[in-house]
């Protein structure tokens, strides 16, 4: 008897539910230190965890910076999944105090012993058929399907010289660092803006359709014409400008969408497009905040699909819960100005444990395969910096 794909992807993994609800006792209080570093802020605060419930990304950002009347700042991530918790820290900016503030501790001595796959490749690309028949069928645009690497130490995994050897492999994107209850930490380097707010001013920098880098200048710049003239890619990045200009036309005026262009990172090419507006006030004078924006915006196509809701479907019962993986995280002060990053390249840290995750945006036109050695390149960003890399294979 032949399995539908509806009942395929029910599939859901025990590893990955583990690892995530571990990260989730409510609340739990212990001071640690965050960091968020971008091209406009290297960010460090000191401060309670703080996990709140996220029906709206706006209340949540402002119930942590309520909690504490002497913070400047909020530094967090918020969920997938708005029904699920956000984690906040909030302080004064210590950045400039200097290292011996946080909690560093470089020891370095982590050697990655085992990874496993979750799901394993063969089933990813089963995935990915099965989306494609839902697509021919006509229900669905667009599903970012993920895949994971759970990976196991010897030694516990310092999340901060993860940063600091993500920071060095690429000099661009948003860096961040955030603690959890459970003693676990978010760490990524993430290449994609969800939304920033600097007073007026309002932008975001959705990415959509890719290619892996060979290192080879003469072969990437093939690659790169290759992905600039790709149908297939142009149609799965205009779903995501579309969104993110829609979803900012209630809060901003002048909204200005610039060509398209080619964002690098260590081992990806991506297709972008800066997309920015002036924030308009509300009736009472309020501009929208960043966290408002980026409830606005989330999730956009470039991590769920199109129609959002349909696709979020799929990938409930395809996945299970993502938790911060494609959720959001960045930094916001007490007047709405901040920056959201897309959650993407990044690891859950559990101890000795890093579970690593990357997604790639599935349309009419992508083949298993190559949708499998995509999320392998971008999983490859992460383990590379975790001492992995060139043996992972795929
Ligand atoms: C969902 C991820 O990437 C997104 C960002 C850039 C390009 C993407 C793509 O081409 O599919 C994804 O939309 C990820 O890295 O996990």
């Amino acid at each position: 008897m032949s399995i539908t794909p509806a009942e395929r992807i029910n599939h859901e993994t025990d590893e990955v539910e583990t690892t995530l609800s571990r990260s989730r006792p409510w609340g739990v209080q212990t001071e640690r230190t965050a960091r968020f570093v971008s091209q406009r802020i290297d960010a460090q605060v000191r401060g309670d965890i703080q996990q709140v419930p996220t029906a709206d990304f706006e209340d949540a950002v402002e119930t942590a910076l309520a909690n504490d009347p002497t913070a400047d700042i909020v530094i967090g991530c918020l969920p997938f999944d708005p029904d699920d918790s956000a984690v906040f820290i909030c302080g004064v900016d210590e950045s400039a105090l200097g290292a011996e503030q946080s909690d560093l501790r470089h020891t370095g001595s982590a050697r990655i012993r085992s990874v496993i796959d979750v799901p394993d490749v063969a089933e990813y690309e089963q995935r990915v058929a099965d989306v494609l028949r839902l697509i021919e069928e006509g229900t669905l645009e667009k599903v970012v399907l993920a895949r994971s690497k759970l990976a196991a130490a010897d030694a516990p995994i310092d999340p901060q010289l993860l940063l600091e050897q993500l920071r060095a492999s690429s000099p661009h994107g948003f860096g961040f660092h955030i603690p959890l209850v459970d003693g676990g930490s978010f760490v990524g380097l993430s290449p994609e803006l969800l939304v920033e707010r600097d007073h007026l001013s309002v932008s975001s920098h959705p990415l959509a359709g890719s290619r892996i880098r060979t290192g080879h200048s003469g072969a990437d710049e093939a690659r790169i014409a290759d992905l600039r003239a790709s149908g297939k890619d142009a149609r799965e990045h205009q779903l995501v400008v579309k969104a993110v200009a829609e979803g900012l036309a209630p809060y901003c005026s002048d909204i200005i969408v610039d060509d398209q262009d080619t964002t690098a990172t260590d081992s990806m090419f991506h297709l972008g497009t800066w997309i920015r507006g002036s924030a308009a006030a509300d009736e009472s004078g309020h501009l929208p905040s960043a966290s408002a924006l980026a409830r606005a915006l989330h999730p956009t196509p470039a991590v769920c699909g199109a129609p959002t809701e349909q696709a979020r479907e799929v990938l409930r019962r395809v996945e299970g819960d993502r938790g911060y993986f494609t959720g959001a995280v960045g930094w916001q002060d007490r007047d709405g100005n901040g920056e959201w990053a897309v959650a993407i390249r990044g690891a859950m840290i559990d101890g000795s444990t890093a579970l690593v995750s990357a997604g790639a945006g599935i349309v009419a036109g992508s083949e298993p395969r190559s949708e499998a050695e995509e999320t392998g390149a971008k999983l490859r960003t992460v383990l590379s910096a975790l001492g992995l890399g060139e043996q992972v294979s795929r």
